[in-house]
């Protein structure tokens, strides 16, 4: 009796909380700044807030106590969320646009019973319209900003091209626009490519566009140093390390080159004795100079250059595999002249312009001959048409560069010299053209000293002194 009356006394404070709860949500419901709809596990609409009636344009009077079926019917919505909710059971997401243009995210969440009977259907409508404008503007601006990006690196090339190199293919124009956007950091590069092909000038233009550009720039040509001397000349020597060393020691060039650039032309002639000591410099930044045992720290970024197949060195265990890796960070391929015959005509004027400013010339060329150059498979690249070209200039009696001008080895393939050249011309001729001829076959000098049967020496002096090799 008196647990009953103390039962009657409680329910009221309950009754009482249960309202307060109930108005507490209603007041959540009302005042989200994002749109809620609520239907029963039927799909019936039971209650909407302020927000939704907001975003979605649809008023509670005209959607109330309906079933969303017969609202889809009804042409209110072209798809709902509650259907997909009551169908699949758990929450889902969906994109959907309203009053024709705002764009809105609606998440419905399934509530279910103790027994798990699906009793309600909570949606949450999010205006995103202003969300996705951002985003569109956002994707708007990067293509912006990579279609500029694109454009001054062209610019940038085109800019090169007309000032330091020149070329118009498509093959050159990417390898420029690599070397400008690695000029800034200072990675090591392999720079790889027939004899002369322009490897030098592009590890200069590396170095002139990057940070180091004040800094020394530093060449030294391993094939062309003998091999006793090329140690101390990369490494420098201490006072008295050897016969003939200054009593002061000398710095190697790496020291010289330190903060700035050594350039290691034709990498592929160095000895493996100074491969070891290569990658160590590479590896630990610290050289030590001949005859000493004081590490020297230097801090230079390599440019590599060979015209040599490395990779088959490798095989053949002529050249460090750790030494390659660490040099060829960045690799860099320059094409042979005869994959990029529409930069002949180009060089020719380049090259008659060079040489007319040089000598005080007004000469020109003309198309028939510009057109026979063109046919010519140039295996000493560049550097043999520059060559050809001074030599034209510099033999042509008037002002015009005419077909006669051009070498035999040029026109003919079965080369004679012409009746009544002078002995010493015509074994000169013969030379040339030989040189040539053995050159494009085997891509080596060593190799042509062994096919002619001359030793290495002469052979590369007489291909410099017929303009098919650097002096
Ligand atoms: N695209 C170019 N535009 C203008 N001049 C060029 C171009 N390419 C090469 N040259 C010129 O051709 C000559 C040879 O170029 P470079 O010395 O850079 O070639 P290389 O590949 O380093 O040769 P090697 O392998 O024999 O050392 C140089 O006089 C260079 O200025």
């Amino acid at each position: 009796m008196g647990r009953g009356s103390e039962d009657a006394k409680q329910a009221p404070s309950e009754l009482d909380s249960s309202k307060e709860l109930l108005k507490e949500l209603g007041a959540i419901i009302r005042s989200s700044y994002d749109g809620m709809f609520i239907t029963d596990g039927d799909g019936v609409v039971l209650r909407l807030n302020d927000a939704y009636e907001r975003i979605t344009g649809i008023k509670a009077s005209e959607i109330m106590g309906k079933n969303m079926k017969c609202l889809v019917e009804a042409g209110y919505f072209d798809e709902s969320v509650t259907l997909h909710v009551i169908e699949k059971r758990t929450t889902i997401t969906i994109n959907q646009t309203v009053k024709k243009d705002r764009k809105i995210l609606v998440t419905g969440t399934p509530l279910f019973d103790e027994q798990g009977k699906l009793f309600r259907v909570v949606t949450n409508v999010r205006d995103i319209t202003e969300l996705v404008q951002l985003q569109n503007q956002l994707l708007k601006t990067k293509a912006q900003t990579l279609k500029y990006k694109t454009e001054l690196s062209h610019l940038r090339a085109m800019h090169i091209q007309n000032h330091e190199m020149v070329t118009r293919s498509p093959k050159m124009a990417r390898v420029i626009e690599l070397s400008m956007k690695i000029a800034d950091v200072d990675s090591n590069v392999l720079i790889t490519g027939e004899s002369g092909t322009g490897k030098e000038l592009i590890a200069k233009l590396i170095h002139k566009h990057g940070k180091t550009t004040a800094r020394p720039f530093i060449k030294i040509n391993c094939a062309a140093i003998p091999e006793q001397l090329l140690e101390s000349e990369l490494f420098g020597y201490e006072g008295g390390a050897f016969t003939g060393a200054k009593k002061e020691g000398k710095p190697g060039l790496f020291e010289l080159a330190h903060n700035g650039t050594l350039f290691l032309d034709e990498v592929g002639d160095l000895p493996l004795l100074l491969q070891v000591k290569l990658l160590r410099a590479i590896q630990e930044k610290e050289i030590m100079r001949v005859g000493s045992t004081r590490s020297i720290t230097v801090n230079a970024r390599i440019i590599a250059a060979t015209h040599r197949d490395i990779a088959k060195m490798i095989q053949h265990g002529t050249f460090r595999e750790d030494l390659y890796y660490r040099l060829m960070v960045v690799p860099i391929n320059l094409p042979p002249l005869r994959e990029r015959k529409e930069d002949v005509p180009l060089l020719i004027m380049h090259f008659i312009e060079k040489f007319n400013k040089h000598f005080g010339y007004n000469k020109r060329i003309l198309p028939e001959v510009i057109d026979k150059l063109v046919e010519y498979s140039w295996p000493g690249n560049v550097r043999e048409l520059e060559n050809v070209i001074e030599r034209m200039m510099v033999t042509a009696a008037g002002e015009a560069l005419t077909a006669d001008l051009v070498p035999e080895t040029i026109w003919n393939k079965n080369f004679l010299p012409k009746k009544g050249t002078k002995l010493k011309e015509a074994v000169a001729q013969t030379e040339a053209y030989l040189l040539t001829e053995c050159y494009k076959e085997y891509r080596s000098w060593q190799k042509v000293a062994e096919v002619l049967g001359i030793d290495r020496t002469t052979v590369f002096r007489k291909a410099v002194r017929y303009g098919l090799e650097k002096k």
